[in-house]
């Protein structure tokens, strides 16, 4: 795959805390237009590998170029080319809807007027809780409000860290909606996530991750044709179906993790 070609391109990266190596040298690209998925067991280090395309955590080796840009030598193009899901805890607790929104525009450097606004809220039908705060509102409109702010400056690379965790199906199902639109406009998303339903749903491809390494990355379809005989998933498989979550524990064990 060409680095050119691809918004994302993580070559050898490794994350380590102390003497604990959370990622071992994984490599994978995220093309333009494609839906890219981290999936892996609690401490796979899902997380480190966002945080370090982030830049939130300093990693030990590997390159990290974001819309051609290395996020060490130009860390300004690269963070401007990337949107991060913003989790709960950045925002402000006094502010509200409208004041959040204005806020995150300014900070961006995307002007918001009257129309602006209001166009952004009807979008995530907020129109009728401008007035209250991040914590007052629902787990689903929590996260359309998220997810516009990681957007409102329209960056060519998105970033979500478990974005539909605890929502109801329709919530899901809507920023799957807001998810593939990103997808339509030729950016591309990064997500993480435990569901497999969502990965089958909406990811073009995924990364399975274990012990900070990557098993495997293929398109979710091709990896349940691939794995669909081996006897380690026939034997965890539920019904006589084979899933992407039947392939997903074969391939990871069946071990809870710490
Ligand atoms: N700041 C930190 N200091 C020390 N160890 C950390 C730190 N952050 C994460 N870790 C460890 O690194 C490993 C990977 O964590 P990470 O959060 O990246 O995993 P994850 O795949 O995102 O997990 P989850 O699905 O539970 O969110 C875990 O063993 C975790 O305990």
């Amino acid at each position: 795959m060409e680095i050119s070609q691809s918004l994302l391109n993580v070559e050898n990266l490794s994350v380590s805390y102390g003497n604990f190596e959370a990622v071992k040298n994984i490599s994978f690209s995220v093309l333009p237009g494609e839906i890219f998925g981290l999936l892996g067991p609690n401490g796979a280090g899902k997380t480190s590998t966002l945080s370090a395309i982030e830049g939130l955590v300093r990693f030990s080796s590997g390159t990290i170029i974001v819309d051609g840009y290395d996020v060490i030598k130009n860390p300004l193009h690269a963070r401007a080319a990337m949107g991060v899901q913003l989790q709960s805890t950045t925002f402000q607790p006094e502010l509200n809807v409208v004041q959040i929104l204005q806020l995150f525009s300014g900070i961006y450097g995307v002007p918001l007027d009257k129309n602006g606004l209001n166009r952004i809220l009807k979008e995530i039908q907020l129109e009728d809780a401008v007035h209250r705060r991040f914590a007052q509102l629902s787990g689903g409109q929590q996260q359309r409000l998220s997810l516009v702010i990681s957007t409102i400056h329209h960056p060519r690379l998105v970033m979500l860290d478990e974005p539909t965790t605890g929502l109801d199906p329709q919530s899901r199902r809507q920023l799957w909606e807001r998810i593939e639109a990103i997808r339509k406009s030729g950016h591309a998303v990064l997500l993480t996530t435990h569901s497999m339903e969502e990965a089958e749903a909406i990811c073009d491809r995924i990364a399975i991750v274990d012990h900070g390494k990557i098993i495997t990355i293929d398109e979710p379809q091709a990896l349940i044709e691939k794995h669909r005989n081996d006897p380690e998933v026939i034997a965890v498989s539920r019904r006589g179906k084979i899933t992407l979550e039947d392939v997903f524990i074969a391939l990871t064990g069946r071990e809870v993790r710490a």
